[in-house]
């Protein structure tokens, strides 16, 4: 089914979406539609945490249609999106709207138009808004930040990830070049802060240590400059890209301010329909799963990938949420022994390979709980 706006259940909020390209100051906010989740009895004992974790767990397997508990539960078969939507059209021919966090200029920006070329970038406020625009129906893909070269991973990205309902179709790699931009009249020594993305800040930690600059963290590194040029600050700088400094009409007083020229940003592209994986180019999968506490837990784990000879390129740990370990007053909070964790791991196989089904299926014996993020072709090329 294609991902058209004529057929969106939703269709009132797209008078939501003016034409951001016209319009820099445009981001789409939502109005709060998540649920709200139910909190379970918090008991001391191990046995009593492992059935609260159990529960919260089998919650967000009912939530998803495509992820499985191991062990009982059938894998369901994935629906595929058809030919029209791998395109950069929709199947009415119109344009493929994109959502991405930040305003125009934010790199996320450019990595949309880079993962689809032509398409309409959506500015949206959060990260929350760009999955939920998503699953609305409000635009068709989003295009998302989960790691950088320099800065590690985007920690949010990872946990929306499980919440939402979408599924990974694509990766695309940015080379990141940051400036440092002012108004025009305002020199390096009138500077005392610097406003941008907090990503955006650690991946310039020397240059701004040597000038000697207080951060201020912004929701995205456009914003950053659109608030200097709105405010006509004096005292304060914006890093941020070449293409916002000329959106917003800043001057650029340094050029190529990270801390590493090899400095790249991996962004996820998401659907609301998983591709159909294929095995004629490089694809990669993404899984989370968890596992039960004990020695060599995780090393087990991980051998499913290493003895089909699977190469993996990520793990992230993240806690499981914590609305798993609180009681329903939502005062006394039970704190386990060791910390629950869920595992995010990209391997380099597409599922449509052999290898990674038995993989995933030796997995599934001992993990309790596994979800399918995406398998996509692997972005091989230059940043
Ligand atoms: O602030 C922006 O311009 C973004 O697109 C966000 C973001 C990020 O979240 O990592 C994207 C790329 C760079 O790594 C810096 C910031």
């Amino acid at each position: 089914m294609a991902a058209t706006t004529s057929r969106s259940p939703l269709a009132p909020l797209y008078s939501q979406i003016q034409n951001p390209k016209t319009n820099p100051f445009f981001t789409l906010k939502l109005p709060e539609l998540r649920p709200n989740i139910s909190r379970h009895a918090c008991s001391s004992t191990r046995s009593n945490r492992r059935k609260i974790q159990a529960i919260e767990l089998q919650k967000i397997i009912e939530d998803y249609p495509y992820e499985f508990n191991s062990k009982d539960s059938p894998t369901s078969l994935p629906r595929p999106l058809t030919s029209a939507q791998l395109s950069n059209l929709t199947s009415e021919g119109s344009r493929l709207r994109v959502a991405y966090q930040g305003v125009r200029g934010a790199y996320s920006e450019s990595a949309a138009e880079k993962a689809y070329p032509n398409c309409e970038a959506v500015p949206c406020e959060q990260f929350d808004t760009a999955f939920e625009a998503v699953e609305r129906w409000l635009v068709d893909r989003a295009v998302l930040p989960i790691e950088n070269s320099l800065g590690g991973s985007i920690h949010r990205n990872y946990d929306l990830l499980l919440r939402h309902r979408l599924h990974i179709v694509g990766e695309v790699k940015l080379a990141i070049r940051h400036c440092l931009l002012a108004n025009h009249d305002v020199k390096v020594e009138d500077l005392k802060r610097v406003l941008s993305h907090p990503q955006a800040l650690a991946q310039c930690e020397n240059t701004l240590t040597q000038l000697g600059l207080v951060r201020e963290a912004v929701d995205d590194t456009a914003g950053a400059a659109k608030h200097v040029a709105f405010h006509k600050l004096k005292d304060a700088g914006a890093v941020a890209s070449m293409t916002a400094a000329k959106i917003y009409g800043l001057n650029v007083l340094a050029e190529d301010i990270q801390d590493d020229s090899d400095n790249v940003t991996r962004f996820l592209m998401l659907a609301r329909e998983p591709i159909i994986p294929g095995t004629d180019k490089p694809f990669k999968t993404s899984i989370v799963f968890s596992l039960e506490e004990g020695p060599g837990m995780l090393f087990k784990a991980l051998a499913v990938f290493a003895m089909r000879n699977i190469n993996l390129t990520k793990i992230e740990s993240r806690p499981l949420p914590k609305r798993a370990l609180q009681t329903p007053d939502e005062n006394a909070t039970c704190f386990p022994k060791y910390f629950p964790y869920l595992f995010y791991v990209d391997f380099e196989a597409s599922m449509a390979d052999e290898r990674a089904q038995n993989a995933l299926g030796h997995l599934k014996e001992f993990a309790t709980f596994m979800r399918v993020l995406g398998s996509y072709p692997a972005d091989n090329g230059l940043p």
